[in-house]
C-alpha cells in the first residue's frame, strides 16, 4: 500500500521543510498494548493534516507524544524545526494544542480565561487585554466575553479553546477531534476557523474521526488503524487507491448510445439513462485513452464524468471495518 503518496515541501538544498512536523518510526506502547507500531508523519509547513482514525486508534497518543505532552518509547520527530528528543521547550513555544479535554475553566468568564492566557505568555497587561479583545472579537465571542465559560455552548467553548491557543500565535496547532460532539453548523463553522488559520499562514495538525471533515480540510490525510498508517495522502489520492472508480458516459441520442455500447463491451450499460460505466482509476492516462478512443470512433457523448470511490469507501476498505456510514460519525 502507497504510504508517502503525498507531496513534502523542500528546502532550497533539497532537504524536507522541517518546519511543519515529521516523525519517522513513532512507537509507544502500554504494557502488552502496542497504541503506535512505528508511525512516520509528514506535514509541510501551513498544510492541513489529518490523522483520521476510529476510536482507540492512538491518535491522541500522537498528537500527545508530538505535542511534548508525553515521550514516545522509539521514533525522532521534529516539530516547527525542534527536535523532539532535545528541544520540547523550543517546540512547546512554538505549538498551540486544543484536546478533547480542553484548557477553558467553566467557572470563570471567556475574558478572564483569556486574560489568563495572556498571563501565562507573560503578555504586558495592555497588549495582554488588545490580543483577548482582537481573539474574542474573531470567534465571535465578544458578547459573550463577560459570562462564565460553563453557560457556553459546545461550540462556543471550541471556539474560546481555539481562541486561548491563538493568544501565544503558535505557528503549529494540534486540534484533537476539533468537532466532536458539535452540530452540523458548529461544526462548519469551526471548520470556517480552521481554513482561516491556514490561510493565515499556520501549520494546523487535526485528528479526526470524520471522513467528511478531512476530506473537507486536509491538504494530507494518513489513515491510523491498529498503531499503523494504513494510508496516506491526499483525499484523491486515497481515494484512487481502492477499486470502484469509474468513468460515465451519458448519451442523448439512442443510435450513437447503442453505437458505443456495442464497440464499448467492457463498459456496464444504464439503458434507461443511455450510460455507460467504463471502470477507471479517474487517472489523467486512463482518462487520455477513453477521449482518444471517443475521438478516433467519432463517437461523441453527451456529458463524461469521473466518479471516485469515496473516502467510507478507501476508510472501510483500508481498515476492514465493515460499511456502515453510522461508524463513521
Ligand atoms: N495512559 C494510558 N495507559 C494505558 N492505555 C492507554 C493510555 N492512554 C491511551 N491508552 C490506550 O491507547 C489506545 C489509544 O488511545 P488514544 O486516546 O490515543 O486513541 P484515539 O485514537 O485518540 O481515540 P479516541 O478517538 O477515543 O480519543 C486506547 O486503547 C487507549 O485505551
Amino acid at each position: 500500500m502507497p504510504s508517502s503518496a503525498m507531496p513534502t515541501a523542500r528546502r532550497a538544498d533539497g532537504q524536507p521543510s522541517s518546519s511543519g512536523v515529521s516523525a519517522t518510526g513513532l512507537r509507544k506502547s502500554y504494557g502488552e498494548k502496542t497504541v503506535l507500531d512505528g508511525i512516520d508523519i509528514h506535514v509541510p509547513a501551513g498544510t492541513v493534516f489529518a490523522l483520521l482514525g476510529p476510536n482507540g486508534a492512538g491518535k491522541t497518543t500522537a498528537v500527545k507524544i508530538l505535542s511534548t505532552l508525553i515521550s514516545a518509547d522509539e521514533g525522532q520527530a521534529r516539530v516547527g524545526g525542534h527536535d523532539l528528543a532535545t528541544e520540547a521547550h523550543a517546540i512547546r513555544g512554538a505549538i498551540g494544542v486544543t484536546g478533547q479535554f480542553s484548557a477553558v475553566d467553566g467557572l470563570i468568564t471567556g475574558e478572564e480565561n483569556m486574560f489568563l492566557m495572556a498571563d501565562l505568555h507573560h503578555l504586558p497587561k495592555s497588549e495582554g487585554r488588545r490580543v483577548a479583545a482582537e481573539l474574542l472579537e474573531r470567534f465571535d465571542l465578544t458578547e459573550a466575553a463577560k459570562k462564565p465559560a460553563s453557560t457556553y455552548s459546545g461550540g462556543m467553548k471550541r471556539r474560546l479553546d481555539i481562541a486561548m491557543t491563538l493568544v501565544g500565535s503558535p505557528r503549529i496547532i494540534f486540534l484533537d477531534e476539533p468537532t466532536t460532539g458539535l452540530d452540523p453548523r458548529a461544526r462548519h463553522n469551526m471548520w470556517q476557523i480552521i481554513r482561516s488559520l491556514v490561510s493565515g499562514g499556520v501549520t494546523v495538525f487535526l485528528t479526526t474521526q470524520y471522513l467528511e471533515e478531512a476530506d473537507e480540510l486536509a491538504d494530507s490525510i494518513a489513515l491510523l488503524n491498529n498503531g499503523k498508517i494504513a494510508a496516506q495522502g491526499t483525499a484523491e489520492e486515497l481515494k484512487r487507491l481502492i477499486p470502484g472508480g469509474h468513468v460515465r458516459l451519458r448519451f442523448s441520442n439512442p443510435a450513437t448510445y447503442q453505437s458505443a455500447a456495442s464497440s464499448l463491451r467492457d463498459a456496464t450499460r444504464d439503458d434507461e439513462a443511455m450510460a455507460l460505466q467504463i471502470p477507471s482509476d479517474g487517472s489523467q492516462r486512463e482518462l487520455r485513452a477513453i477521449l482518444d478512443w471517443l475521438d478516433s470512433t467519432g463517437i461523441e457523448a453527451d456529458e463524461l464524468t469521473v466518479h471516485t470511490p469515496d473516502l467510507d469507501d478507501v476508510f472501510f476498505a483500508l481498515t476492514g471495518a465493515g460499511k456502515s456510514k453510522e461508524n463513521a460519525r
